[in-house]
């Protein structure tokens, strides 16, 4: 609970005010009984009207002042746990955004949305519901008491018996509550995970006519959620009335004594009827104590999931270091990564090249074998395991990360595209670009003629994740997105797969004309890479092949192999 301190303490004037308001409502609530006993054994038995009337007004002020705190209470509670849980959901969300990759790998995005809103809820009911009734049921059941044994010592022994039983039962269930209410929370965790998953894959399911599996799919989660909630409402189920029949076995003994003890002229009338109306109200207490209980119980599972996510490691700071101008030098010297959320085999392994400035390198090799993962070290997602990456001589795991980001530019694998306009997708890369400048990068890109027939051209709007454009329009905007920036270092990330091979030479040329920067070109094309000044062949991770076309035709068994597999058997033939 001690990431809530910062909340807390913002809110702390709030808080205790609604405190306050709490605590005055309940002696109100306590005032209550005593005041009754006294208009029934001072006014009604001795008929004395003037002290009916004096107790009766006293009783209707305490009731109106009561009101007006629960009033004021309520207003409080809500706005303090509100900005409370707004304050929570945004400081979760700004984790998020900087969160390293290893981070990432590690909690779902199904499960960050959960911790993001059922979470955070979870969280703001349980201030909402401590500001309103977690002061006031203990206050009112230990106010009770006191009122209660200074009413009558011999009756209180009931009572005490009572309250002790009903405290053992509150221990017990919150304690077999807690596990199944933390399941319960992975439990919907998964369900959005299916969900959202099949949102994801929507168009494959549809091709592939799965709607079964993924039905399947959701039932079983759907159906483990339902389970594990009926789980944890059992131990509710069964404890709840457990405290509602102790305390009115306490009730019914009371009344028995009580009688007996009237008979004797051991104590009047109004006092046992006071008795057993703070008998119900430790009854009401209990139960709301228990209520509070079972929130706490839930808040900290809730808590412990958020707590994961706002202590996740974030993604690196850097020591600051001056921006690079001009097409850079690159350089692995034995770099040797595993991915931390991985099988613990390294993706990249004993990995060492160099590349001058300004020159273009074609990374090759078969699927798995490290190609996504070096274009992801050169911009530091993550720590190498050993070994150092340097641009223009300096070691990037010393750069500033954001120095680093901005020298070099990546069209990623998969092209990624946000909801907007055209024109605001390509100004991604560069912030305050000119219109001349993005339609310079889109030209390049080969991307300009069909941006011009949309019909608003470079204001048409891109639906979520530019499910308006083909796979190669896609691919093409985002290698605009990426050529805009002119970074010293340009990393196309096998992103020309969904070209054809007349427009993917006119995107080579184009980028050639544009970008005088260092160009890595990851791909599984030769005809690709064989225009490279060098080419780096990697099979599992490691450094097979580093060299020309030619001499990696002479000296490269898999680069070979890759080379006969696409071309060479048809120049053969
Ligand atoms: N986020 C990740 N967490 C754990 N392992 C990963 C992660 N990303 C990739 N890997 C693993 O690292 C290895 C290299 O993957 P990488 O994506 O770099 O290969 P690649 O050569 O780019 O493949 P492809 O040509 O199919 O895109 C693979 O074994 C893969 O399973």
């Amino acid at each position: 609970m001690r990431i809530y301190g910062k909340y807390f303490n913002k809110y702390k004037v709030l808080f205790l005010s609604g405190v306050l308001f709490v605590l005055l409502e309940a002696l109100c609530d306590l005032m209550q009984p005593t005041i009754m006993s006294r208009i029934i054994d001072d006014g009604i038995k001795s008929g004395q009207m003037s002290v009916i009337l004096h107790y009766g007004l006293t009783m209707l002020a305490v009731t109106a002042a009561g009101a007006c705190f629960a009033a004021l209470r309520n207003i409080l509670a809500s706005r303090v746990s509100q900005n409370f849980g707004a304050d929570l959901r945004e400081d979760v969300f700004k984790k998020i955004i900087v969160f390293s990759e290893s981070s990432a790998d590690k909690i779902d995005s199904g499960s960050l949305i959960t911790r993001m809103t059922n979470d955070t809820n979870q969280i703001t009911q349980f201030i909402n519901g401590m500001m309103r009734i977690f002061v006031k049921a203990p206050v009112t059941c230990v106010g009770s008491i006191i009122l209660a044994v200074l009413l009558s010592v011999r009756l209180s022994l009931v009572l005490l018996a009572a309250v002790a039983v009903v405290t053992v039962l509150i221990v017990i269930s919150m304690r077999l509550s807690y596990k199944r209410f933390a399941k319960v929370q992975y439990a919907i965790d998964k369900v959005n995970a299916v969900v959202q998953e099949y949102l994801l894959g929507v168009r494959l399911v549809k091709a592939f006519g799965r709607y079964g599996d993924e039905e399947e799919k959701f039932g079983a989660a759907n159906e483990s959620l339902a389970s594990k909630s009926i789980a944890s409402q059992l131990v509710i189920a069964w404890f709840s009335p457990l405290m509602s029949l102790t305390i009115n076995i306490g009730i019914v003994l009371i009344l028995f004594f009580g009688s007996v003890l009237f008979a004797g002229g051991g104590i009047e009338v109004g006092r046992v009827s006071a008795f057993l109306t703070y008998m119900t109200q430790i009854l009401a207490s209990l139960i709301m104590i228990t209520a509070v209980f079972n929130m706490f119980v839930r808040t900290k599972a809730s808590t412990e999931r958020i707590a994961e996510v706002l202590n996740s490691e974030e993604d690196f700071p850097g020591g600051g270091s001056g921006a690079i101008t001009g097409p850079a030098a690159l350089e692995f010297k034995s770099v040797t990564f595993a991915y931390p959320a991985g099988s613990g085999l390294p993706a990249i392994r004993d990995l060492s090249f160099e590349i001058g400035a300004g020159k273009t390198l074609a990374v090759i090799g078969p699927t798995g074998s490290g190609k996504s993962t070096l274009a992801w070290l050169c911009l530091h997602f993550y720590d190498l395991n050993s070994g150092a990456i340097y641009l223009n001589g300096a070691d990037i795991k010393n750069m500033d990360t954001g120095t680093l980001r901005e020298s070099v530019a990546l069209a990623p694998q998969k092209s990624m595209l946000f909801s907007g306009t055209v024109r605001d997708n390509i100004a991604w890369g560069k912030p305050g670009a000119t219109k001349e400048e993005i339609i310079e990068a889109a030209a390049a890109a080969q991307a300009d003629s069909f941006i011009s027939r949309m019909p608003e051209g470079y204001e048409s709007f891109l639906g979520q994740a530019g499910v308006n454009l083909s796979g190669g329009q896609k691919q093409r905007v985002s290698i605009a997105r990426a050529l805009v920036r002119k970074a010293p270092v340009l990393i196309l990330d096998d992103c020309t797969s969904a070209l054809d091979a007349v427009t993917e030479v006119k995107v080579r040329r184009g980028i050639a004309r544009l970008n005088a920067g260092t160009v890595v070109i990851i791909t599984q094309r030769i005809t690709t890479a064989m225009n490279a000044d060098m080419i780096l062949v990697l099979d599992n991770g490691r450094r097979v092949g580093f060299g020309s076309h030619r001499e990696l035709l002479a000296s490269c068994r898999i680069y070979k192999e890759i080379f006969d597999s696409q071309i060479g058997e048809e120049f053969m033939r």
